[in-house]
């Protein structure tokens, strides 16, 4: 690889790294987190051939989801398309930086397929926040078959970068930035950025 090549950053937390922290106003362990945003493809209402899935808090800094794999998923006949098992796990370890009311984007996403996913599965996603760096959140995610103590199916290491809201406001297009901002609910105003209301 040339230098312009390398990954900005390893998967694994740097010496100096420290433990994720909950915030005091995080969901309690259980509750349902709901979409963030009606128009995000992995989590929003709005979204007919999207994923529709619901995260859960969990403990400490982590989330549990499920997804059911839908004939606009596919990729091979019968069988769930990776990037959007890949979608499903950025989604989920994207719900973490909620418990850390945190504004963070993915930087770096590695996915590991182990087995194939069939169309009609539901895909259980537990993720956690491992470490925190500087602007960097470490996570790690993991996706079973069936049940929560299903077959793994997949796994995922991710950093993700923290920014401001201005990230959103300055790169997204106009009218979806105007029409969120827009949303006479202050909760869905500020989660569609996912910014502590
Ligand atoms: C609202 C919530 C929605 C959740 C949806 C699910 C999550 C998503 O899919 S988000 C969409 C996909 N991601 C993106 O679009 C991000 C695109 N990338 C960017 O905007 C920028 O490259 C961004 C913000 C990641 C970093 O840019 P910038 O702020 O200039 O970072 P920079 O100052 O250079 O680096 C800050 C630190 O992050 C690290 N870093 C930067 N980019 C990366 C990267 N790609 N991978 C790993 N580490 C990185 C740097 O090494 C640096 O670390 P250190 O402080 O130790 O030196």
């Amino acid at each position: 690889m040339s230098g312009t090549d390398q990954p900005r950053t390893r998967l694994t937390p740097p010496e100096g790294a420290t433990p994720p922290v909950r915030h005091p106003d995080a969901p309690a362990p259980g509750e349902l987190l709901g979409a963030h945003y009606d128009g995000c493809f992995g989590c929003g209402t709005g979204q007919p051939h999207g994923l529709h899935l619901e995260a859960r808090a969990g403990d400490g800094v982590s989330i549990t989801a499920e997804f059911t794999v839908k004939a606009a998923h596919q990729g091979a006949p019968g069988l769930a398309h990776g990037g959007v098992l890949a979608t499903a796990l950025d989604e989920t370890l994207g719900s973490l930086n909620w418990l850390l009311r945190v504004i963070a984007v993915t930087g770096r996403l590695e996915t590991d397929f182990l087995a194939p996913v069939p169309l009609g599965t539901v895909l259980h996603i537990e993720a956690r926040v491992t470490a925190v760096h500087g602007r960097k959140i470490y996570s790690t995610a993991v996706g079973r078959i069936g049940a929560p103590d299903g077959p793994v199916a997949v796994r995922a290491q991710a950093v993700f970068v923290e920014v401001k809201v201005d990230h959103f406001i300055d790169n997204g297009r106009t009218e979806e930035i105007q029409a969120a901002m827009a949303d006479p609910d202050q909760v869905k105003r500020a989660r569609a950025f996912e910014v502590n209301p």
